[in-house]
């Protein structure tokens, strides 16, 4: 089953399009789990456990897990989730010259879909888009104050590079496995990005902790029902400096995501 159709599932499952990110900042772990082998293990799975009602996918980046201990946690992560039914979308942003995404591509028969870049084109990418079965998040209009400065810039024609990049994830959407990742932040071009590629769905990031704007991400990051909106921080990190208590305020912080999102959800 193609991941937007198990996506779909999994989102009236849990009536929720919350994407929980599972960015596990070893600095900001509590203290009681440090004994652990795996303190970032120790720490997600007790997340999973708090959060997986309201889950529609955990989003673990990557770049929380980049060493050896991080690899192991992560491995455990992710079939923990599954042992739960949720899907994980693997935020790892990647993309290389064919030979080397065939390699990087091969972590889809691990995880059920994946962000990646679009700067080296299509072959870039090719490996990812072939696979039928998982999921692809290209990043379009990322959230950091930063994305303006190639993403904004005008072509030739008079749009935006953005643009360009969403009207291709259409042209690559051959498999019907394309979704486009745009922040919360950018509200203005959500909406105008919705338009122009009705049928893409978005992974929308920067609620939370970056202040997006949740009604947005709601309202244009949703195609047909199928889209997400992540968290991290503002869920994984809800009850820092509450010691045993902070998967319980991880829970709560999980449903009043959920309970928002859905007041914009039709
Ligand atoms: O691809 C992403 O998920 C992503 C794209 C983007 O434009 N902005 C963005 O914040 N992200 C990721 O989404 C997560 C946001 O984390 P919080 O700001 O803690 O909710 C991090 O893992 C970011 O790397």
């Amino acid at each position: 089953m193609n991941f937007f159709d198990r996506l779909h599932d999994r989102i009236r499952t849990v009536d929720s399009v919350v994407s929980v990110g599972l960015d596990p900042d070893p600095s900001r772990i509590p203290d009681h789990l440090a004994d652990y082998d795996l303190p970032r293990w120790a720490f997600n799975r007790r997340i999973i456990d708090a959060t997986h009602e309201h889950a529609a996918v955990y989003k673990p980046n990557a770049a929380f897990y980049e060493d050896p201990d991080g690899w192991a946690a992560l491995e455990e992560t992710i079939a923990y989730a599954h042992g739960k039914d949720v899907p994980v979308l693997l935020d790892a942003k990647r993309a290389d010259i064919g030979n080397t995404t065939r390699q990087y591509a091969q972590v889809l028969e691990k995880v059920d879909a994946i962000t990646v870049n679009p700067y080296m084109g299509r072959d870039s990418l090719q490996p990812f888009l072939a696979d039928e079965e998982s999921g692809v998040f290209i990043l379009c209009r990322t959230s950091n104050p930063g994305g303006a400065d190639l993403q904004d810039l005008e072509l030739e024609t008079g749009e935006p590079v953005y643009q360009r990049v969403a009207a291709l994830a259409d042209l690559w959407n051959e498999n019907d496995n394309v979704g486009l990742v745009v922040g919360a932040t950018k509200p203005e071009e959500l909406e105008e990005l919705r338009e122009q590629v009705p049928d893409l769905p978005f992974l929308v990031p920067g609620v939370g902790a970056q202040g997006g704007d949740a009604e947005a991400a709601v309202e244009y990051g949703l195609a047909n029902g199928v889209g997400l909106v992540n968290s991290s921080r503002g869920i994984i990190f809800a009850g820092e400096n509450q010691g045993e208590g902070f998967a319980k305020a991880s829970d709560r912080a999980a449903k009043q995501l959920k309970d928002r999102l859905n007041q914009y959800r039709e």
